[in-house]
């Protein structure tokens, strides 16, 4: 039986975040995985042209849909759009009783507000108590926090500051730095420093939702958290790589890298 995972987020209609960036993640990673969809984006590779929404009634529905008959070993939310929706996601994760990984999605690439800014206070409040691993960039990390992250030495600042919010894990994404792509990993005692080497491609939508999506099928395999998030490095570090050109802006990375290549994406 392969493991199931759900991503609680929003459809990004050019396929390289949200929803189609989770599933397609999940596919090379092995796992099966499954979606409730919170907000529909009309969305290419110049930018967000419109959002839409969903009923909470059609949030709880599709989660109780899945949980009801299917069930889940981890899940990962996304884009939430409104304060009403993430206090139901909040509220559905709190009662499910396996691994959350929480992307607190702000921002597009592109600056496009994916987040009403009236819904920052119960994602600090709600959302992110009940993570088992939370994943802000930097520009998450300035909204939730106030922290700004300037340079590497910076992060850890930033990620105390995130823990105090409550989720037992926190990687504060160092994505937007120059340099190497660090990222921090950090319970409060345990350090990990996740480096790799920055690639020189713009096209990197979608690495976010990637990466916390990697996470989520390696916790439902049962990696520990530190091994889930080096796989999961590992896997967003190589789809970067292989990002590709579509449209005339940010393209998206390969979700397929190791399946095209022959390998086994862990
Ligand atoms: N140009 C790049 N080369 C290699 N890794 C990158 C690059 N840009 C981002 N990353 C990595 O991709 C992951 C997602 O980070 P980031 O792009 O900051 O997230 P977000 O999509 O939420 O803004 C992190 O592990 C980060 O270090
Ligand atoms: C529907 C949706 N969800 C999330 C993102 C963030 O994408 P990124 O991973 O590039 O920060 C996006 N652009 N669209």
């Amino acid at each position: 039986m392969i493991p199931n995972v759900l991503t609680v987020a929003g459809s990004d209609s050019g396929g390289g975040a949200g929803i189609q960036a989770d599933l397609k993640t999940m596919l090379a990673l092995g796992v099966h995985g499954m979606s409730v969809i919170t907000a529909v984006t009309a969305q290419n590779s110049l930018g967000v042209q419109g959002a839409w929404e969903l009923p909470v009634e059609a949030v709880r529905a599709q989660y109780r849909s899945v949980l009801d008959d299917i069930g889940v070993q981890a899940v990962k939310t996304g884009m939430l759009a409104s304060a009403e929706l993430v206090e139901t996601v909040a509220e559905l994760i709190g009662g499910t009783d396996v691994p959350a990984v929480i992307d607190p999605v702000g921002v597009s690439k592109h600056g496009d507000s994916l987040l009403a800014a009236s819904a920052l206070d119960s994602v600090r409040t709600k959302l992110l108590p009940v993570a088992t691993v939370a994943t802000p960039n930097l520009d998450e990390v300035a909204q939730l926090t106030g922290v700004h992250v300037e340079a590497e030495d910076d992060l850890r600042r930033a990620a105390a500051a995130v823990l105090a919010y409550g989720p037992r894990w926190v990687v504060v994404k160092g994505g937007h730095l120059a340099g190497d792509a660090v990222d921090l990993l950090t319970d409060g005692s345990e350090e990990h420093w996740l480096r790799a080497p920055r690639h020189d491609n713009r096209h990197t939508h979608g690495t976010g939702c990637t990466l916390a999506s990697a996470i989520a099928s390696h916790l439902a395999k049962g990696l520990s958290v530190p091994d889930a998030v080096a796989a999961a490095k590992e896997y967003v570090t190589g789809a970067i790589a292989a990002g590709f050109t579509l449209g005339g802006g940010i393209g998206p990375v390969d979700h397929g890298w190791a399946l095209t290549r022959g390998t086994t994406a862990l």
